[in-house]
């Protein structure tokens, strides 16, 4: 009996055909799937790129004007904010969509009113755009906490919606986009004349940052990620007749891997007692607590490049930037060079704990170098950056300089519009910070930024230019900012530690430039390179994107890639 059917499709042969039939149709199904995909991966690689390369800057707003009239009749005292604001799209290839926005306006936090609906605007680029909002509020008594007749009112003025960006027929995600901006005005009554004094001035409107915001939020934020500063114990170095742990090899190895990697340690170990670290904590403290006119008598002026002495941030500067610090700076060591008329007279420990602290962070400085040094060239070369940084020559004038800076950061209500500094490198070879124990330092690292914890008894240590330059990089000048919160005012002791201005010339160490490790650094000298960055820095400007926190780090660091920030003081 025949197997053969009359049924072709039964048929080995029909069968083997309509195998082959099919896997012919499975192979064309992958081509076209594998054609799709790629078209699909390229258009979105493009979308990408052309993100990446075209990503836009926030908007910039400014309040133009804003009038107060106040209508008191028997029934209701009516309230009626007239606001405009300027809003400017400071690309050069992107439309700014805004869409959903809603105008409010309060008054020492009381709500004026329910806020406004604005019509949805298409911005192009470089275009400016007048918002403009009427807020009406009424109740039926007058409020005893508005200002009395003539009285200056500090308004608040908000503005809140949503951001797309429009870059040829590519169209961005939502962003949220919170504009804040205070109008000093003086109410008028409703039969006044407008001119009767009650516009504002013009001023600057701050945007809500999604990277920012409160210090201990922060750091609470932070302790649930693995990822912390290492904290490196020196004492072979400082303290050899003491009870140590770590050979002098490890500690070598422990703060080189700590230098390349974070370019930040916290070190203990360093022979400076507590006690002197809280004399030089109370005087700092005792300082800031002085009136205003008492510190004004040392009050820098960094305009006519007077940079020591007292100084204020506590405004949105010529750079845009919200920084939120008073600071005192002045030399420390070289002694003898120091301009002692800027040292404080008052607390009168202040000048005695001062100058004892700069010593012993002198001898750590030394002590650093050395370990930094055997890190880089082994344990016979513990001189090698030293030498570079003071060209080998004795003296005041060719030794390290070390600068103090004491930042306060007062409490701040809304710390997500403020930042105590804005993100920098220091231009120093080495940074060395003491606190009171107030969270606010946050340093970049793989891309996150990371909030120092408080390590009692321990001195933080930041790599600088210089030595990220005499190292040819193989040490990281760390990227950090400091925060500002609600609850705690924060206070920072910063010496910065350079090379002489102009004595010595920064290049990359000769033993570290080979064929395979070109230098990457061009030669300078101190000031040069401190002159670069400022002049950098003031070309920059200023970035203030209403994104969400992950694409905030990826814009960060576009950024930081460009221009590392640069400090006016440090
Ligand atoms: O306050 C801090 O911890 C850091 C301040 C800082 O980075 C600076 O003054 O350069
Ligand atoms: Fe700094």
């Amino acid at each position: 009996m025949s197997l053969i059917t009359g049924d072709p499709e039964q048929s080995p042969r029909d069968c083997s055909r309509s195998r082959s039939s099919s896997s012919g149709k499975h192979r064309r199904g992958c081509r076209v799937l594998i054609v799709a995909s790629s078209t699909a991966a390229s258009l979105a690689s493009l979308a990408l790129i052309l993100w990446l390369t075209l990503r836009p800057s926030s908007p910039r707003f400014s309040l133009l004007a804003a009038t107060a009239t106040v209508d008191d009749d028997a029934s209701a005292t009516i309230i009626v904010v007239d606001a405009a604001l300027t809003a400017h799209n400071p690309n050069a290839h992107a439309t700014a969509l805004y869409g959903q926005l809603r105008a409010s306006a309060s008054y020492a936090g009381v709500p004026l009113g329910a806020g406004a609906p604005l019509p949805p605007l298409e911005q192009p680029d470089q275009d400016d755009a007048v918002l403009s909002a009427l807020l009406t509020s009424s109740s039926s008594t007058s409020p005893s906490w508005w200002p009395a007749p003539g009285g200056r009112a500090l308004l608040r003025v908000r503005i809140e919606g949503q951001l797309r960006w429009k870059v040829a027929s590519w169209v961005s995600g939502r962003h949220g986009l919170t504009v804040d901006c205070v109008a000093a005005v003086v109410p008028s009554s409703a039969g006044q004349q407008q001119q009767q004094g009650s516009s504002s001035s013009p001023s600057q409107c701050a945007t809500q940052r999604a990277d920012l915001g409160d210090a201990f939020d922060q750091l609470a934020r932070n302790h649930t990620a693995p990822r912390t500063i290492p904290v490196v114990d020196i004492s072979p170095f400082l303290l050899p007749l003491a009870d140590n742990n770590n050979s002098p090899e490890c500690v070598v190895e422990a703060v080189r891997a700590a230098a390349a990697d974070w370019g930040v340690m916290h070190i203990a170990g360093h022979g400076i007692t507590a006690d002197l670290m809280d004399r030089l904590r109370a005087a700092g403290a005792a300082f800031f607590a002085l009136p205003i006119h008492a510190k004004e008598a040392y009050a820098n002026d960094p305009a006519a490049g007077r940079l020591q002495g007292y100084g204020s941030r506590l405004a949105t500067n010529a750079s845009g930037e919200r920084e939120w610090e008073d600071y005192l700076f002045h030399l420390l060591h070289p002694d003898a060079l120091a301009d002692h008329a800027l040292w404080p007279a008052h607390p009168p420990d202040y000048v005695a704990a001062t100058r004892e602290f700069g010593r012993r962070i002198r001898e750590v400085a030394s002590a650093l170098l050395a370990i930094l040094s055997a890190g880089l060239l082994g344990p016979a070369r513990g001189d090698a950056l030293e030498k570079e940084l003071t060209r080998g020559r004795a003296g005041d004038d060719h030794d390290l300089r070390l600068q103090l800076k004491i930042n306060y950061y007062p409490r701040c209500p809304q710390p997500e519009l403020a930042v105590g500094v804005e993100a920098h490198t220091d231009v120093s070879a080495l940074s060395f910070i003491l606190h009171n124990g107030v969270p606010g330092l946050q340093v970049r690292h793989a891309g996150r930024w990371v909030t120092a914890r408080d390590e009692p008894g321990t001195i933080i240590v930041h790599v600088g230019d210089a030595l990220e330059i005499l190292s040819n990089g193989r040490y990281t000048s760390v990227l950090h900012r400091g925060l500002v919160n609600r609850e705690a005012v924060r206070v920072s002791w910063v010496v910065f530690c350079e090379p002489p201005p102009d004595a010595v010339l920064l290049r990359p160490l000769p033993d570290l430039v080979t064929t395979d490790q070109p230098a990457r650094f061009t030669p300078s000298t101190f000031k040069q390179h401190l002159d670069r960055k400022l002049f950098k820095k003031h070309q920059r400007q200023p970035v203030l994107p209403p994104l969400s926190p992950h694409e905030h780090d990826e814009q960060q660091q576009q950024e930081e890639d460009l221009d590392g920030g640069g400090h006016q003081i440090n």
